[in-house]
């Protein structure tokens, strides 16, 4: 009887995983960079001075080698801990401009929200693991950010 290996083959092989969490925050597209007017042509409704809500979905996928022994590219309890700490304590039930302080200066766009999950999200990971920070912002809206 051939005998059952106790770990997966030698051959290194590349697994990616993604964890899905979904805050709600609202905002307000201003750019202190732009006159008053500006704002209104360039966002319109979205420029609303008491601003709109969402309800984000964002999938956050890191990529590396599947461990022979542990059979995990990382494990997923990890993953969602560093989850928790970069997007739901920071951003969860809040007014980004307002009570986010890297969005005091820079407009929070959605490109611009998968920055700062993407900046902080690195500093906590083992090196070179995080692969993309994917975002909904509505049903329709999707922005992808692959640290480039
Ligand atoms: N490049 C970007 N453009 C816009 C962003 C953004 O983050 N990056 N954001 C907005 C607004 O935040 C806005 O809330 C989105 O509005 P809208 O497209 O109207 O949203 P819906 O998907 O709900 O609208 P539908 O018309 O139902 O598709 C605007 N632009
Ligand atoms: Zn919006």
């Amino acid at each position: 009887m051939a005998e059952v290996p106790a770990v997966n083959d030698a051959a290194e092989r590349i697994g990616y995983l993604t964890r899905v969490q979904r805050f709600s925050a609202c905002h307000r597209l201003h750019s202190t960079i732009l006159s008053d007017e500006d704002n209104k042509k360039v966002y319109g409704k979205c420029n609303n001075p008491n601003g709109h809500g969402h309800n984000y979905k964002v999938e956050v996928t890191v990529r590396g080698k599947i461990d022979p022994i542990t059979g995990m590219v990382m494990n997923m309890v990890d993953l969602k801990r560093c989850i928790e700490t970069v997007i739901m304590i920071p951003l969860d039930h809040k007014n980004l401009d307002k009570d986010v302080p890297y969005f005091s200066s820079i407009v929070s766009t959605t490109e611009n929200v998968a920055v700062y999950i993407w900046d902080n999200m690195v500093k906590i990971l083992p090196p070179n693991l995080l692969y993309e920070i994917r975002i909904h912002e509505t049903d329709n809206n999707i922005v992808v950010y692959r640290g480039e």
